[in-house]
């Protein structure tokens, strides 16, 4: 690359220190930023992994970490080895088999194993098609926010795993993409099988539909999300958006949606302004199994702090650029080296289809990238709760969106980096 493109293109920021609010959990007890982190402290390390089923993970964090995967990695997609470092990846479709557990004591006491017989647990699958407000939902009921949230389509990507606890209960939420019908790209495809598995492991579906919007059956939804187990599986229809129209209109609409879908109930809500949670709550509630939690209490999430830290610059470039630019972007942590001393230093590249594209996510002199760069720098330390050092590039690959092997590297293909 030359010079001045280089340095267009890789730019490095830093703030000065300022206290971060701490960030609760759904239950209201401040997190220890309990998601896997490759620098975590032996404390919260054992608390990032989930409980569960969890030992053979947890030995495999240990050792990826002391290999420090990250350390000059330089992905070279094409000629990717599955072999090489399948360990220290994450599946996002298992589920924990709390059966099988060898647990310690303070994961017994973290999980509260004995104390309450009527405790529920269970795994709810978060379905419907773009942008009806499924990770608004999500993140509202987790009390945090996990999920990107756009005004544009097709901005949830992956399953997002979030973890929403009480007293006598958790349930584990899997925000999907959503449910499209036209799969224009391999990514698409490979995207609505991750909508389906989740759904395999869901002990309950809440289908969302746009309440603004005229009804609409949801066989579709259900069919792509639930397939054959669609009436096995209790199924909550949740008109969203109830604050866009009368209160008339949403009677009118609620007696359709119940007449006219395989929903086994309806309940209206506004998950941008909060109303109506406790009543989806108590819906899911009603259905989850008794049973005992399969991650502690004070978790939100099960996935790594970097997969955010993807995230947060990804809703960045859906905020800031128009068109195709968004859609046509991945965006990988390359590098995320801890240090004790310094900032944590995190290493990112984002991968465009087309030369096109590069230049205009660049902008004038780099102006461009430099504002994105700073904007996710500010929500990345506000979600980490400390300082980095943020370093992006952007590269062109050609079609990434319809090669396979790449976009199982991205994590399209149900698993993601554990580290
Ligand atoms: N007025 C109103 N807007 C909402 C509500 N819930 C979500 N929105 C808005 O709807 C848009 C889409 O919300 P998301 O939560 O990203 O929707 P999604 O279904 O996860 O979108 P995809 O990523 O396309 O699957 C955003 O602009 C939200 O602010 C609501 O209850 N009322």
């Amino acid at each position: 690359m030359p010079a001045m493109e280089l340095f267009a293109a890789r730019m490095c920021y830093s703030l000065p220190n300022s206290e971060f609010p701490r960030i609760q959990s759904s239950n209201g007890i401040p997190t220890h930023r309990h998601l896997s982190l490759p620098h975590c402290t032996a404390a919260s390390f054992r608390a990032d992994v989930p409980m569960a089923g969890a030992n053979s993970r947890r030995s495999r964090f240990i050792s990826s970490e002391m290999q420090e995967p990250w350390v000059g990695f330089e992905p070279e997609y094409g000629s990717y080895d599955s072999s090489d470092d399948e360990s220290s990846y994450l599946s996002l479709i298992e589920k924990p088999d709390r059966t099988t557990a060898l647990l310690d004591d303070y994961e017994m006491e973290e999980l509260e194993l004995v104390s309450d017989p009527n405790h529920k647990s269970g795994y709810v699958a978060v379905l419907g098609k773009p942008n009806v407000g499924k990770s608004t939902l999500a993140n509202q009921m987790i009390g945090q926010k996990l999920s990107i949230v756009t005004d544009k389509p097709q901005t949830t990507r992956h399953r997002i795993l979030g973890i929403c606890s009480g007293p006598d209960y958790q349930m584990i939420l899997y925000d999907t993409p959503g449910v499209i019908e036209k799969k224009m790209h391999k990514l698409d495809s490979m995207m609505m099988k991750n909508v389906r598995s989740a759904s395999l492991n869901a002990d309950c579906v809440l289908v969302l539909v746009d309440a603004s919007k005229l009804p609409e059956k949801i066989d579709e939804v259900l069919e792509e999300g639930v397939g054959h187990l669609k009436y096995k599986v209790p199924t909550l229809l949740v008109m969203n958006k109830k604050d866009m129209i009368k209160p008339g209109e949403i009677a009118k609409k609620h007696q359709w949606y119940e007449n006219f879908t395989e929903a086994d109930d309806v309940i209206p809500v506004s998950a941008k302004y909060g109303y109506g949670i406790q009543d989806v709550k108590d819906w899911i509630l009603s259905k989850l199994p008794v049973g005992p939690a399969y991650y502690p209490k004070d978790i939100v999430s099960e996935h790594p702090e970097r997969f955010f830290v993807a995230e947060i610059i990804r809703e960045k470039i859906f905020m800031k650029y128009r068109s195709e630019v968004p859609y046509a972007c991945q965006v990988n942590v390359v590098s995320y080296k801890s240090r004790p001393t310094a900032k944590d230093f995190i290493q990112v590249e984002i991968v465009v289809e087309k030369n096109s594209q590069k230049i205009i996510l660049i902008g004038k002199e780099g102006k461009a990238l430099k504002l994105l760069a700073t904007a996710a720098r500010l929500d990345i330390e506000d979600f980490l709760q400390k300082k980095v050092y943020l370093e992006v590039e952007v590269k062109v690959k050609e079609n990434w969106r319809q090669d396979e092997g790449l976009l199982r590297r991205y994590g399209y293909g149900g698993q993601i980096r554990a580290l």
